[in-house]
């Protein structure tokens, strides 16, 4: 347990109906009497998980505001230690008025994430349940969500306990082996050791598999919209999002900055970017747009690229097809509407060899379910995860998974060559502190100070 007692608002800054100012530590009780003043003097005697009604005080008994206060008692609390938390108005003043009492009775400001910190440190939480908290707040969508939730409540530690758990159990039976060596034992024990590392490997490599589709569910994937002027690329960011977002006119050279929006596909959360034109210019602003344009066909996972099939292939379009290389992208054939279509769609994909081509109207919203679909396709190869699936979501935990699996590869080759199945252990060994990383039982100080320091302040 700490010594000192962390403090922080836990809530946004801004207004809002309520805010909270969070205290955590053994002199959490003891400055909540000092500046709560309550109906019920003898508050803590209700007992831990109580809520009461009172008003803050400052050291001359004026009130600051009118307040609730709950109270929980260590050890059965988020942080294990004391809580006392603070719910006054949720408005910027009060609650840093309420912060500064609180700090002036003796708190310490808390770092980002260490009310977290403090609850993995104290064994309340592993470290893959705490990383999990902050990735529920970021979640983009309720897909997002349920991944992150599934992570709280210990679905990926659990499976990560199994795999140390049966690692445990090979070490044990090597262990024994090299201890007492007797004819014949070491070759069936290493027989028996290859077929369980061989099963371990490839469950590892299943979790090192679902990180990809982890990581679009908790990041999203970042898709960029392009084509030559006028083709009707905001048109296509309008009719995605639903919404008048970006400016449509017939002028060629309406978008000349770029324009980011966050959309739910399935519960995918897709950030996309619409994009100026591409094409030659000697407009000052526009080369400027121009070149963001390829600033972020550079960054992105996924390019929606736009023709008009209303006036046919250009010399333009064709570098833009060209300028995507090996780029994922999806290739849309706009304004399917009107009476002449002049482009097609048999030239386009021979130039544009491996890229789905749709036909679309941005303008009346033909297509696009199926632009839609063909997004999702694309993003997780058609491999939806069922949900009874663990996903492994962070990159921290597919690095170590992977240095894990390395380590596992390496002692199956260890016993293929006959090394000495001491040396295999020291390899098996290693898998097992990989893999205690995720859930923080190998962690350095380093690690966990890298991790709770991206957490919010009151966290
Ligand atoms: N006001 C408030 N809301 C909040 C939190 C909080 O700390 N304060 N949370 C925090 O981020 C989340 C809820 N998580 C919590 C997790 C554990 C405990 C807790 O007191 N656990 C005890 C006893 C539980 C029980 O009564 O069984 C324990 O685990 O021993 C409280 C909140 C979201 N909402
Ligand atoms: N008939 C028809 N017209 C469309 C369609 N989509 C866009 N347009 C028209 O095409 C013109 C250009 O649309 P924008 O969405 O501004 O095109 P853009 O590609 O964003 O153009 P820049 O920003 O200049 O690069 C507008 O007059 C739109 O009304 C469509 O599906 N069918
Ligand atoms: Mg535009």
């Amino acid at each position: 347990m700490y010594e000192d007692t962390i403090a922080a608002i836990a809530t946004p800054l801004g207004e809002g109906g309520i805010g909270i100012v969070r205290v955590s530590g053994p002199e959490a009780v003891e400055i909540a009497k000092l500046i709560f003043r309550a109906k019920n003097k003898n508050w803590t005697a209700a007992g831990s998980h109580h809520l009461f009604y009172g008003h803050i005080v400052d050291r001359e008994g004026v009130v600051v505001d009118e307040a609730l206060l709950s109270y929980m008692q260590a050890p059965y609390t988020y942080t294990r230690e004391d809580i006392v938390e603070i719910n006054c108005h949720g408005g910027i003043v009060p609650l840093r008025r309420v912060l500064e009492l609180v700090l002036g009775c003796g708190a310490r400001l808390a770092e980002p994430g260490e009310f977290s910190k403090r609850a993995f440190l104290n064994g309340r939480l592993d470290l893959a349940q705490a990383e999990s908290v902050i990735d529920i707040i970021r979640a983009r969508t309720d897909a997002g969500l349920k991944l992150a939730v599934s992570q709280l409540r210990g679905e990926l530690s659990r499976h990560i306990f199994s795999l140390q758990h049966k690692l445990l159990g090979l070490l044990a039976q090597l262990e024994a082996v090299v201890d007492f060596p007797e004819e014949g034992l070491e070759e069936s024990a290493a027989a028996e050791i290859m077929v369980i590392s061989k099963d371990l490997l490839s469950e590892i490599e299943q979790l090192i598999k679902g990180a990809e589709t982890g990581k679009i569910y908790r990041e999203g994937i970042s898709t960029v919209i392009i084509g030559r002027p006028n083709v009707g690329k905001s048109s296509l960011l309008n009719a995605m999002l639903r919404e008048d977002r970006a400016i449509v006119t017939e002028i060629p050279g309406t978008t000349r900055d770029i324009i980011e929006e966050i959309l739910n596909i399935r519960g995918i959360p897709l950030k996309i970017i619409d994009t100026a034109g591409l094409r030659e210019t000697e407009d000052e602003v526009e080369k400027i747009g121009v070149a963001r344009t390829r600033d972020s066909i550079g960054r992105a996972d996924l390019i929606l690229l736009v023709l008009d099939a209303a006036r046919g292939l250009a010399g333009g379009d064709r570098s833009i097809i060209e300028s995507i290389g090996e780029k994922k992208s999806i290739i849309l054939l706009n304004k399917v509407d009107v009476a002449e279509i002049k482009i097609e769609q048999g030239e386009v994909e021979s130039l544009a060899p491996g890229s789905p081509v749709l036909w679309i109207s941005a303008e009346q919203g033909t297509g696009l379910s199926e632009l839609e679909d063909t997004i999702v396709d694309m993003v997780l190869g058609g491999r939806a995860p069922s949900s009874d699936t663990v996903l492994v979501a962070s990159l921290r935990h597919k690095q170590a998974l992977e240095k894990a699996a390395s380590h596992l590869a390496e002692a199956i080759n260890g016993i293929h060559g006959k090394l000495p199945l001491d040396m295999v252990s020291i390899d098996l060994r290693s898998a097992w502190e990989n893999l205690g990383e995720i859930t923080g039982s190998t962690s350095t100080e380093d690690l966990l100070d890298r991790i709770f320091a991206d957490f919010c302040i009151g966290k």
